[in-house]
């Protein structure tokens, strides 16, 4: 298996202003998007994110150059939140901030945490990166859920949907062992952004590893497990790594649709027909979460995962 595949994801445009549910513009993105929804991976060209590209990107390296102390004092006792440094020695160190959509977990639980005198363009940087990557979240899951005619749910679902940021950094390294392990997100969906650095590697269906090399007006979008299996399994979540070469350094920045605690997801009964039977029985993803990091420290992760919890 080859790491090398000189293979280009296809990229989506979602740049137009204004892009209205119904109008035949949005209907013509949608339907060259589903055609990428089998590989449930694809970069969505979003150009405004070039306006911002700089204070983002500035952002992650003015976070990850502060020393290691003042990091580690953003801690909490939430699962999923807080810095994690390169406590497994594979030159990878992130940080959390859950429900990023509240603007004072940026301006007040982050940027106060490890700027006490404050820093406005860093909170201001993440904020309008939150803004931007949930306004393209909320126009793919809605083209996802009117492709598959179950759109009567879309505002239900999107507001049962928290956002939660990473920010991300990898060192370079000389070895191919992978820097972030391969995993599928157990969440609703995941929008990526990244500097020039690649890294990120998705599988295909044949198990081939898929180099990622997103251009800087991109995004890339990723199915997550919780959003498989609301669908009944009618798109997969994709197996992805992030393999570093040669030694510059990487940053990324994330943000993860979750749903919220208290809300049921739930399989509409639209996908469950005679040849599609039910697969997966209703969870509540902080339910789920609370099981995870409790197996999590006791070591026994081993083929747990969201799938398995709730599958009927
Ligand atoms: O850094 C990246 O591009 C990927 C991060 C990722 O897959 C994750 O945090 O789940
Ligand atoms: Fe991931």
């Amino acid at each position: 298996m080859s790491s090398e595949t000189p293979v280009r994801l296809p990229i989506v445009d979602f740049s137009k202003h204004g892009l209205k549910a119904g109008s035949p513009e949005w209907d013509s993105v949608k339907v060259k998007s589903s055609r990428h929804w089998k590989s449930t991976v694809f970069p969505a060209m979003f150009d405004r994110v070039l306006d911002l590209r700089k204070p983002i990107l500035g952002a992650l390296e003015d976070l990850f150059d502060l020393p290691f102390q003042t990091k580690q004092h953003y801690v909490s006792d939430k699962p999923f939140r807080g810095y994690y440094g390169d406590s497994s020695g594979v030159g990878q160190e992130c940080m959390v901030i859950d429900d990023a959509k509240v603007v004072e977990n940026i301006e007040t639980g982050l940027t106060n945490t490890l700027w006490p005198k404050g820093n406005v363009s860093f909170s201001k940087s993440l904020v309008s990166f939150t803004e931007l990557a949930s306004e393209l979240e909320k126009i793919i899951r809605r083209m996802i859920l009117e492709n598959f005619g179950v759109e009567k749910y879309t505002d239900e679902f999107i507001d049962s949907t928290n956002y939660l940021l990473k920010v991300m950094k990898y060192e370079g390294s000389e070895t191919s062992e992978p820097s972030l392990r391969a995993h599928s997100d157990q969440n609703l969906t995941t929008i990526l952004y990244q500097n020039e650095v690649d890294g990120l590697e998705i599988q295909n269906k044949d198990g081939e590893w898929i180099n990622v090399k997103p251009s800087p007006n991109s995004f890339i979008f990723i199915l997550g497990e919780s959003l498989s299996i609301w669908l009944n399994g009618r798109l997969s979540s994709p197996y992805h790594r992030v393999v570093m070469k040669g030694n510059k350094v990487r940053y990324s920045i994330g943000l993860f649709a979750i749903a919220r605690g208290g809300y049921q997801v739930k399989v509409p009964e639209e996908l469950v027909d005679d040849k599609n039977s039910l697969l997966f029985k209703p969870f509540d993803y902080e339910e789920f979460l609370g099981l995870y990091s409790a197996k999590a420290a006791r070591g026994a992760l081993l083929g747990y995962g969201l799938k398995s919890y709730c599958s009927a």
